[in-house]
C-alpha cells in the first residue's frame, strides 16, 4: 500500500515514520510520502490561497497547485484503484467499516486542507479521475487536515494483512464486527489489588463461560450507556 499526503505541512507526517506505522513501512508493508503543497506554486511568496468568490470570512485554497501536484505524484490517467482522501468538516464521519474497506486498497492520497478549504473543483476533478472520499472524523471543528488524515491511516494500516501481529485481536475491538457492533469490556492485568481496588473476581476465576459472560453484560452495559444510538443498529446484539 501506497501513501501519499499533500499538505503545506508536510512535516506532520514525520511521526509516521516512528510510530507503528512506521514499522509497517519498514517491512515493506506499507509505502509513505509527504509532499508539501507548496512545490507545485510559481510565485515568490508560494501562495496557495486566495480570498472566496462570492464574499465570506478566511481564504480558500487555489485548485492549480493541487492539480500540478495530482499530475505529478497521480498522473493524468483516470484510474478508480486509487483512493483520494479530502478530510472535511462537511464529510461523511469515517467509521471502522469505511477503514476496513480502504485497507484492501494499493493507493491512497490524503488532500489535507487548511485555512476554510479547498476549492471545490479540486475535489471534482478528483471525482472524474479517481475514487473520492470527503471524510469528518467528527463533530469538533479542526484546523486542517493533517490530524484526520493522520488518524485514518492509523486505522486504515493497522487492519492490513499482515500489520498486526495478532490478528485475533482485532475481531474484539470496539465497532468491529466480531464484537456485535457494541463497545469493549474494561480491561484488567495485574496486580490484583492495586490501590484498594481488585480485579473482578469473575475474571480470575478460570470459568471461561462466565468471563465470557460478564464481558458481554460489560459491553452491553457500557454502549447503553455512552452510545444508545449503536444500540438500535442491527449489527449490535441488543435492541
Ligand atoms: N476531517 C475533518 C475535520 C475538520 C477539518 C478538515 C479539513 C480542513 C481544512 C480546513 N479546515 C479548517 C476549517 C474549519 C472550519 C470550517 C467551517 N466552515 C468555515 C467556512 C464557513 C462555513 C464553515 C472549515 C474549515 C479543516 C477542518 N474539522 N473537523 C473535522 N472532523
Amino acid at each position: 500500500m501506497r501513501l501519499d499526503y499533500l499538505s503545506i505541512f508536510p512535516a506532520y507526517f514525520d511521526v509516521l515514520d516512528i510510530s507503528l506505522v512506521g514499522k509497517a513501512a519498514i517491512n515493506g508493508l506499507v509505502e509513505i510520502h509527504a509532499h508539501d503543497l507548496r512545490d507545485w506554486t510559481h510565485d515568490r511568496h508560494r501562495t496557495v490561497d486566495d480570498t472566496p468568490c462570492g464574499g465570506g470570512a478566511g481564504m480558500v485554497m487555489k485548485p492549480d497547485p493541487w492539480g500540478e501536484a495530482f499530475d505529478e505524484i497521480i498522473g493524468t490517467e483516470s484510474d478508480p484503484s486509487v483512493h483520494v482522501i479530502f478530510p472535511a468538516p462537511s464529510g461523511t464521519p469515517f467509521t471502522q467499516s469505511a477503514a476496513a474497506e480502504l485497507s484492501s486498497a494499493q493507493r491512497i492520497v490524503f488532500c489535507c486542507g487548511r485555512y476554510e478549504g479547498i476549492d471545490h473543483r479540486v475535489i471534482d476533478y478528483a471525482r472524474s479521475m479517481w475514487t473520492v472520499h470527503e471524510v469528518s472524523l467528527g463533530d469538533y471543528v479542526l484546523n486542517g487536515g493533517e490530524v484526520a488524515a493522520l488518524a485514518i491511516t492509523e486505522a486504515v494500516v493497522r487492519l492490513v494483512p499482515g500489520f498486526m501481529g495478532n490478528p485475533e485481536s482485532l475481531a474484539e475491538e470496539s465497532f468491529s464486527a466480531g464484537q456485535d457492533g457494541l463497545l469493549e469490556y474494561p480491561l484488567f492485568t495485574r496486580p490484583v489489588s492495586w490501590r484498594g481496588l481488585d480485579v473482578p473476581e469473575v475474571l480470575m476465576s478460570g470459568h471461561h463461560g462466565r468471563i465470557a459472560s460478564w464481558r458481554r453484560d460489560e459491553s452491553v452495559r457500557l454502549t447503553r450507556e455512552r452510545r444508545p444510538d449503536l444500540t438500535d443498529s442491527d449489527s449490535s446484539g441488543i435492541h
